[in-house]
Parts: C-alpha cells; sequence; structure tokens
C-alpha cells in the first residue's frame, strides 16, 4: 500500500509476522496488502459531560479488518493506549484467530483512548453508550459483532447491547457478545479465554511429558484473561508462583493462594496491598524460574531483552501481541527449550465461545455449561492438533504454524470469491 493510516509499533509488528508468513506460504506480492490492510476503519468523537460539568470529547476507533467470511468480530478496548495502528493490528490478529478456529468471521477491533479507572461508573456508562450510538451506523449482527477486551466487562457489553435496541425499538441481543447471562449472554463467556488458556497449557504439559500437579505457572495480569487462567490452572494442580497487574507483582515459590488473590481484588479493586513479603520488582517475575509463564496483560511485553533469559517450559500467550518478532527469532533460535502456545490459538477460547454466545442468541436457544465448554475444548484441541503437525511437516515455529493455517483460510476465501469483490 503507498500510504496508510496505520502506523505505531504494534502495527509494525503485524506487518512484520504477515510478511514472514507470506514469505513462508509464497503469497503473490500482488495479493499482500488485500490481505494485510482493513477493509474499514471508523474514528469517532465520543463527547460526555464530566461530573464536575465540563463537556470532554474522547477519541473512538473501530477497524473491520475483513468480511470475506462473515461479519466482524473482535473486542472493544478501554485504555490509554488506544490508537488507530494498536486497534488495526489487534483486528488483524483477529482474523487469524478466527479462521485457525475455523470460525465465519473475519477480524475488528475497537477502543477508545482513555484510562477507564480515571472515570466514575456514571461516566463510564456515558462513554460506552455513546460510542456503540456513534457506532450503529457501522456495526450490526451481520456486519461487525463487538465483545469485551482489557479494560471493558460485561457491564459494558450490556450498555453497548442496550444502547443499540433502543436505537432499533426491539432487543436485539446478538449485536454484542461477553454480555451478562441475564441480558442475554451465554453461560462459560466470561470464563472462556482463562479456561482455553489452561487446557491448552494441560496439552503442552502432556506433550512434554510434565505432570500438572508438578508444575509452576507465573501469570502476569490479573484481569479478565489473567485472573481466570490462573484459577483454572490452580484447579488443575498446577502451583501458581507468581502474578501481577499494574500496582503490584508477588513471587512466593511456595504457591500464592489464587482464591484469597480474587478475595483480595474483588475488595480493593487492585492486587496492591495483598503481601508484604512476597513483593518482586514486575520486570523480574517474567524471569523468574516457572513451568509456565502466562503473558495475559498487554502487547510486547516479551523482547529481545528478556527472551533470552525466559527461564520456563512452555510461553503461553494469553494477552494478544506480547512477544515481539526479536525475541521470537531468540525463542526460534532456542528451539525446543521453550514450548510457545502463540497467541491466536492460545486465548482463543474467549471468540470461541463468543461465537457459541452469537449462534444462541440468533436461535433463541440457549445451552448448558457444559456442552459449551465441551465444544470449546473440541475445537480447541484441533486447533491444537493443526498446529503441532503444521509446525513440524514445514519446519517452522508454532506462531508461523498458526499464522499460516489462518492466512491460508483467509487468502482461499478471497481467491474462491475473486479477490478484489
Ligand atoms: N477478555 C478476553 O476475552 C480476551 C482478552 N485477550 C487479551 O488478553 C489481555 C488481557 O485482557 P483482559 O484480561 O480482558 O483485560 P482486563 O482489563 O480484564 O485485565 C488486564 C490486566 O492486565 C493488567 N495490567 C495492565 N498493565 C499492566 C502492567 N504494566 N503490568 C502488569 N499487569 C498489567 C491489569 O492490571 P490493572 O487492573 O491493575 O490495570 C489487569 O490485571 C489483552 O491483551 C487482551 O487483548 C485476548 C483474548 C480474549
Ligand atoms: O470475543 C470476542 O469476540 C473477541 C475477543 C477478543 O477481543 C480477542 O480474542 O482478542
Amino acid at each position: 500500500m503507498s500510504r496508510s493510516i496505520y502506523g505505531g509499533a504494534v502495527f509494525e509488528m503485524a506487518k512484520q509476522q504477515f510478511e514472514q508468513v507470506a514469505n513462508h506460504l509464497q503469497i503473490p506480492k500482488m495479493e499482500r496488502d488485500r490481505l494485510l490492510y482493513p477493509k474499514r476503519a471508523i474514528a469517532v468523537s465520543c463527547p460526555i459531560h464530566r461530573d464536575d460539568g465540563r463537556t470532554e470529547v474522547f477519541q473512538g476507533y473501530r477497524v473491520q479488518h475483513h468480511l470475506t467470511l462473515g461479519p466482524t468480530k473482535g473486542g472493544t478496548r478501554f485504555a490509554p493506549s488506544v490508537d488507530v495502528g494498536e486497534v488495526a493490528a489487534l483486528a488483524v490478529w483477529m482474523s487469524w484467530k478466527c479462521a485457525l478456529a475455523g470460525l465465519p468471521y473475519g477480524g475488528a477491533k475497537g477502543g477508545i483512548t482513555v484510562d477507564p479507572y480515571t472515570l466514575s461508573p456514571r461516566e463510564l456508562e456515558a462513554l460506552s453508550r455513546r460510542y456503540m450510538q456513534e457506532m450503529i451506523p457501522f456495526v450490526g449482527p451481520h456486519t461487525d459483532v463487538m465483545a469485551p477486551d482489557m479494560g471493558t466487562n460485561e457491564q459494558v457489553m450490556a450498555w453497548f447491547m442496550d444502547t443499540y435496541s433502543m436505537y432499533q425499538g426491539q432487543t436485539i441481543n446478538e449485536i454484542v457478545t461477553g454480555k451478562p447471562v441475564s441480558a442475554g449472554g451465554t453461560l462459560g463467556r466470561r470464563e472462556a479465554t482463562g479456561r482455553g488458556v489452561a487446557y491448552l497449557v494441560g496439552r503442552a504439559l502432556d506433550h512434554l511429558g510434565v505432570k500438572a500437579g508438578d508444575a509452576t505457572a507465573i501469570v502476569q495480569g490479573f484481569g479478565n484473561v489473567g485472573s481466570v487462567t490462573a484459577y483454572s490452572l490452580a484447579e488443575r494442580g498446577v502451583k501458581i508462583t507468581g502474578v501481577s497487574d499494574h500496582t503490584a507483582a508477588y513471587y512466593d515459590p511456595a504457591g500464592l493462594d489464587v482464591a484469597e488473590l480474587q478475595r483480595h481484588i474483588t475488595k480493593r479493586g487492585q492486587l496492591a496491598g495483598f503481601s508484604s513479603q512476597s513483593t518482586i520488582e514486575p520486570s523480574d517475575l517474567l524471569l523468574r524460574k516457572c513451568d509456565v509463564l502466562v503473558p495475559a496483560a498487554m502487547e510486547q511485553v516479551i523482547t529481545d531483552q528478556n527472551a533470552p533469559k525466559l527461564k520456563c517450559r512452555i510461553l503461553a500467550e494469553g494477552a494478544n501481541g506480547p512477544t515481539t518478532p526479536e525475541a521470537d527469532a531468540i525463542l526460534d533460535r532456542r528451539g525446543s527449550e521453550i514450548f510457545v502456545l502463540p497467541d491466536i490459538l492460545c486465548n482463543a477460547g474467549g471468540v470461541i465461545v463468543s461465537y457459541f454466545e452469537w449462534v444462541q442468541d440468533l436461535q433463541r436457544l440457549f445451552w448448558e455449561e457444559a456442552e459449551v465448554f465441551d465444544r470449546l475444548y473440541r475445537i480447541l484441541e484441533r486447533s491444537f492438533q493443526q498446529v503441532i503437525a503444521r509446525a513440524k511437516h514445514d519446519r517452522i515455529s508454532h506462531r508461523m504454524a498458526a499464522m499460516a493455517i489462518g492466512v491460508n483460510v483467509v487468502q482461499s476465501a478471497k481467491r474462491t470469491r475473486g479477490l478484489f469483490p
């Protein structure tokens, strides 16, 4: 593409990864821009009245990567880092993730440049509703279906659904996923990403011949993905030796009590203040010895600086884009020392159960929780097997294998429909 609006380190990373996989797949140059660059990017201004009487305008975005396989799908992030490049990269990754899992979606992502902790509950509701109101012309149950991501949750999804439904004059549950069950959500969505991560960690441990009961894990980030991953790993017998959020990092080789950590968060809203004895430097946490390291917070935390020093056996990417391409090259050189569960495989549980929620909403027929997780684990198992087999066959990393499968699916759909419809 001659000139694009997508800049910044995170989009550069998505682009670099794509170029590597496109080279591996020998995708002709003329098809590459069509595959990489998003179909649409929407930028909106979201004015709200602050509690002190001021009017403040926040910048919101939604990027829809491709519509070749069906509607676009992806989360909405409320964070100070949000810009069009970050959101575009996350949308591109959503496309490969959905394609790898066999979901009939293209990728999307959206967000608002805001620190949600600085908003009162009333301001958060006003901003969420205004964002959805501005997006109404561009989204729909068969166009683009939002979901939660960093800084948003079930309540925000309920406000999105309500705002869209009021405009339509009827309840349209299927406009967003990750809603509360009482607002047409599915059983299991809140836990889906973390339980999916724990399932795949279990499969990686099997692969390496390590018993869950003998394994230790460190989890960075204790929000939706991190806390449920820690809890689910602990349920499987894995000892959680380290956790962090942006306020504190704790490490205890004897093991941390995940239920206690969760109670602390519920009461205080942050990990800080949990313990004075096991506090460590957040940057040290990733370097401690463990069997399983789970970055579950944000992008680009595994870099060329810390990748040579990681002392884990499994790197389970709960977050999107936690590992830079430079770090990937180092992990590749370390060979079988570290078994990588790449993000588009590892955290796919969320969007897979979102797909189940959308299907249930469209059919007005709701499933038992056991059915949700049974179907989820079957899809994750298939994807896990496909990634391992492709990596072995092509002699490439797990990330390249996962992306190759995803990109292949999108490429062949575009070719079949006519590359430039
Ligand atoms: N929610 C989902 O279903 C899915 C999410 N993801 C990805 O998982 C990651 C986490 O998302 P999610 O759990 O939903 O987000 P949440 O907002 O629920 O949680 C984010 C967590 O990361 C922590 N965090 C933020 N900055 C830092 C930092 N500098 N060091 C350590 N921890 C930090 C936050 O701490 P604090 O609260 O103190 O700010 C919080 O504990 C993101 O990359 C997201 O894109 C991927 C697939 C699905
Ligand atoms: O559940 C969804 O639709 C999207 C989840 C998400 O944003 C992600 O997988 O990164």
